[in-house]
Parts: structure tokens; sequence; C-alpha cells
């Protein structure tokens, strides 16, 4: 019998092919470029580590989307990251605790979580990242945005748009403005990121209705949530939204959706997703948070890049590939100047070695590359 099983991958998981690959590693390094010349300094952190550290470290982080599993050796529950902030956190709350603030640091790396996104199944993507330590003032947010427009324009993007929210805003008003029942606020939260006005108003936030019209391009939709806020519970927020669209302007196109929250967990006052022409799904999302630990915890700020369908479209639109085909004995030295030049070499192992199908460009002949 035929062990099919075998050969098969878990849904969400797959391997990347040489152009992905190639693809994949232009993107990581043009990026990580953009973050290095900004001053963030990578840090590698490990793939597993005990579930505890990362679920406690900032306020609102969702175990369950963890893979977990119990370590043999320390009998501890440990688990796999599904994002690489809430570690570069811990290593800026512990080893990193006495470094000079703000702490800039960056990050590449693989997450895993045990579900896709909504109809996305893929389960293990690619994470790079900076997080800013120190600071959530508008000042730190601006540079976050636009380290996050650079580097994804470094990447290959283009058309790029920055989409606003303000995370932490039922939370704002419902404290004092528009008062909501602790068991009402998690119902008016949802409805109010499913853009629902139905459940609204079921749900008890008639009076949150306005910001569902607070959307769409900044400058018209700052102006309506301005207005909605008519006792100035978020005029602090909405200055510091102008502030940090005023340093992006022209940069990228901007939008605000003041009451998305899909994917934002621990964000604080503000968050923004980033987006590309041509790219269905959003490639990034962040904003400000805190670190917890000590009394008050300490404030961040950040963004983390998923390029992968990024990457499936600059894999898809390739590139030519200049390949020196070296036949069985060649000159080494020549070959070796060709490298140094630049040029990627296939060296023949046999006679039966066919440099066209083996996606060569060129062939070395006397010294010198001839087209194929
Ligand atoms: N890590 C967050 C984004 C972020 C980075 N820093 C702050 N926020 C996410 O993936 O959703």
């Amino acid at each position: 019998m035929q062990d099919t099983d075998r050969d098969l991958l878990p849904e969400g998981l797959g391997d990347r092919l040489p152009q992905q690959a190639a693809a994949s590693q232009r993107v990581r390094r043009a990026v990580l470029d953009v973050m290095a010349g900004h001053g963030y300094e990578r840090v590698e952190t490990p793939t597993i580590e005990f579930e505890k550290s990362m679920a406690s470290r900032m306020a609102g982080v969702q175990v369950r989307r963890m893979f977990r599993l119990v370590d043999p050796v320390s009998l501890r529950t440990l688990a796999l990251r599904s994002d690489i902030t809430m570690q570069v956190g811990r290593v800026a709350a512990t080893t990193l605790a006495a470094a000079a603030r703000p702490l800039r640091l960056c990050y590449a790396g693989q997450v895993v979580t045990i579900k896709g996104d909504g109809l996305d199944p893929t389960r293990e993507r690619l994470q790079i990242g900076v997080e800013l330590i120190g600071s959530d003032s508008e000042a730190a947010a601006a540079e976050i945005v636009e380290v996050a427009i650079e580097s994804l324009r470094a990447a290959g993007a283009t058309g790029i748009s920055v989409d606003f929210t303000l995370p932490d805003l039922v939370d704002a008003l419902s404290a004092e403005a528009l008062p909501l029942a602790a068991s009402q606020v998690e119902d008016v939260r949802q409805m109010l990121d499913a853009k629902d006005a139905g459940g609204l108003v079921d749900a008890g936030g008639e009076a949150y209705l306005p910001l569902l019209y607070a959307v769409g391009p900044f400058d018209t939709a700052i102006e309506r949530l301005a207005e909605f806020d008519r006792l100035g519970v978020l005029a602090g927020r909405i200055a510091g939204l102008r502030a940090i669209a005023a340093r992006v302007d022209g940069k990228a196109r901007l939008t605000l959706d003041p009451s998305e929250r899909h994917g934002f967990e621990y964000q604080s006052w503000f968050g923004f997703t980033v987006y590309a022409e041509g790219v269905s799904c959003s490639l990034g999302r962040g904003g400000t948070y805190r670190i917890l630990g000590g009394q008050e915890g300490e404030p961040a700020g950040g963004f983390s890049l998923y390029p992968d369908p990024l990457i499936e479209v600059l894999a898809a639109e390739g590139g030519e590939r200049k390949v020196l085909f070296l036949p069985l004995g060649h000159d080494k030295q020549i070959a070796e100047r060709q490298r140094a030049i630049g040029w990627t070499t296939l060296a023949a192992l046999s006679e039966s070695d066919d440099p066209v199908a083996l996606g060569c460009s060129h062939r070395l002949e006397n010294g010198e590359a001839i087209p194929l």
C-alpha cells in the first residue's frame, strides 16, 4: 500500500521552492538593511520558550493561538512563538533592562499559529519588525510608521497605504464620556470592528454609531472623528494622529478606521496596518503598547511586517537569472574571476549535463561568457 501521508504537509504549512526562497531572501535583506540604517539593532530569539513568559509580557496576548507542548526536560509548558514582539519585550525587560532608552531593536524569523487568519489557512509566516522601547510618544509612533513605509518600499512594494486606528478607543470612551457596563464593552468592540450598525445598537452601543462613519481617507475621517468627540476625550489622540499623518504625508496613502481592532491584541493608543498595491491582504501592522513588568510597565512602539504575500508576487514576477555554465575541464581561475564579478556559475559534473535544462543563461567558452 502507498504511504500517502508521508509526503503531505499539515494544513497551512508549506515549503518555499528556489524562486520563492530567493525572493524571500531579497525581501528579508532589503527590509533588515532599512531597519539597521535607522539604528535598529538585530536580536535573535528562540523559536520556542516558556508559555508563561510569552503570554504575560503584554496585556491582551492570546495564548490560545499558540502551539503549546510540555517540555520533557523542565516539565513546564512551552509555546512556539506566534509573535516575536513579545520575545523582544522580554529581552528589553530583562537582559537589556539597563541599556539606554530609547532602545531600538529589530528581528526576523518564522512565527507559527494554530489557526490561520480568517479565510487564510497559512499557519507559518515570516515576521520582520522593529521595536522602539522606552517611548510611545507621537514622535516614536511617527518614526515607526516612516520606517515601516521605507522598509516595504525597499522590499519592492508599490502603492503603499497605511490605515490608522485607535486600538484602545472603546476603553477610552467607555471610561467616562460614553459609559458602558463592563459586560457590554467586548460586544461593542466587536460590533465596531465588524462595522455592524444593527449589532452595535443591540449591544447597547448606540452612542458609538458615528464612529462607523469616521472611516476612509485620513483628512475627512479625522474631521468626522473630531466632530464626534465634542467632549474632547480623544483630543490628545486626534492631535497625535494628525502629527503622525503630517510626518508621513506624501510617502503613502493614508486612511483612518478608528475602531478597527482586527489583529490588535495589545496595542494602546495608536495602531496602523500597512497595505500595498497588488496584494489583497495586509502586509503588516504596528502601534504603541506597554511591556509589562515593574510597576507601570514600559512604553514602547513597533511594527511587524508579514511579507509572505508580497514575496509570492515578487517570486511570480521572477526576474532573469544569469547563470554561467562551466563545461568539464574549464579554467578554474577564470571561473573564480567570473564569480568575483557577480556571476553565478554552475559546473558540469559529467558530459551529459545540459546547460539549458539546468537553467543556465550563458556558457563559458574560451574564457568568455557566451549567451545560450
Ligand atoms: N507584533 C504585532 C505588531 C506590533 C509590533 N510592535 C507593536 N505592534 C503584530 O504582529 O500584530
